[in-house]
């Protein structure tokens, strides 16, 4: 039996908070140490390699399970609670419908669930805007109907925040696009914070304003997605020689690769970094940034202001990277 903690300061402006995070299965740790902030309305980035601890993270914001260490708080009370169920929708990568019910059926079913929370105009809306016919089985629509009618059943919930699983994952390039925009325009409406994992880093460029970054259990980056790619750099160039000063010094290089006397370098700025007479300086796209700690787990890990929980005790990426 747990009491439902429930901070009135964290209710509107903090959407997921994590302080010390753990959850262990079996096998060992899935999600380790896990200290960030999701600020409210945000439309975030969940990004990590297979095992990072993405869905993990996601059932223990929908208080699927419980964390075996610290604490995870939605909206500052505990997602295990009454009140966080009701404010989290969730969309499973399964998309889970069942597939003999008609549309209609399902939307009812959505509103018996929901009680006096369910917004059943809005969510027959979104199915009327995919022309999907009312009286069609779930079990027989595509791909991207499946997916416009679950999430139609997310946003009749009117939840403060939706968790979405790799949503796009088994959509063609057009469904997926039409999808993104359609959530956009949802979650803008509606003001829903909306957490979204997916492989695809691409599909993350113009869609997400926040990033959370996840590998082996443990948070890399997380924070607003411009201020992230603005404190780093790409330097590009020769490899400087006889011991003379290069662009990296003095800088947190986050991944370099050379080839022959030629380098390219992911850094973090530490200082001012101007191109020079050998090398260039270019703001990295966010795929080129997420690539870069993708392939680099053990860079240390960055959160902006606003991702740092308590500002009072503002962690640094030493901290982090302990
Ligand atoms: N129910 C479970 N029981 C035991 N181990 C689990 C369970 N769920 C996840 N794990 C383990 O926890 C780790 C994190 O898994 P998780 O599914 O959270 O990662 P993920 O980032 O979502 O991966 P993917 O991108 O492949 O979906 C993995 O090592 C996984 O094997």
């Amino acid at each position: 039996m747990y009491t439902e903690q429930f901070d009135p300061a964290d209710a509107g402006l903090v959407a997921l908070e994590a302080a010390g995070l753990g959850k262990r299965y079996r096998r060992g740790w899935a999600l380790k140490e896990c200290a960030f902030r999701l600020p409210a309305g945000r439309i975030c980035g969940l990004v990590g390699p297979n095992g990072a601890g993405k869905s993990t993270l996601m059932s223990l914001a929908t208080g699927v399970s419980g964390p075996s260490a610290g604490t995870l708080r939605v909206f500052g009370g505990d997602p295990r609670g009454a009140r966080a169920r009701r404010q989290v929708g969730h969309l499973a990568q399964s998309k889970p419908l069942y597939p003999r019910l008609t549309v209609t059926d399902t939307l009812r079913m959505g509103r018996e669930l929901n009680g006096a929370e369910w917004d059943q105009s809005r969510a027959e809306a979104i199915v009327r805007a995919g022309d999907i016919p009312f009286g069609a089985r779930a079990g027989s629509l595509s791909g991207g109907q499946r997916t416009r009618l679950a999430l139609a059943l997310c946003f009749g919930k009117r939840p403060s925040m939706l968790l979405l699983d790799e949503p796009m994952a088994d959509l063609d390039p057009l469904v997926r696009h039409e999808m993104t925009s359609l959530l956009m325009a949802e979650a803008a409406e509606s003001g829903t914070t909306v957490v979204m994992s997916t492989h695809t880093l691409a599909e993350l460029e113009g869609v997400c304003d926040y990033l959370l970054v996840l590998a082996e259990g443990r948070v890399r980056l997380a924070g607003e997605a411009d201020e992230l790619a603005w404190a780093h750099s790409m330097v590009t160039g020769a490899l400087p020689g006889d011991g003379a000063p290069g662009p990296l010094d003095g800088h947190t290089v986050v991944e370099s690769t050379t080839s022959g006397r030629q380098f390219t370098a992911m850094v973090r700025r530490e200082a001012p970094l101007a191109p020079g007479p050998t090398w260039t300086v270019t703001e990295p796209s966010m795929e080129q940034l997420l690539l870069a700690y993708l392939r680099s787990p053990n860079a240390p890990a960055l959160l902006t202001a606003s991702a740092t929980p308590h500002a009072s005790t503002h962690l640094t990426s030493k901290d982090h990277a302990a």
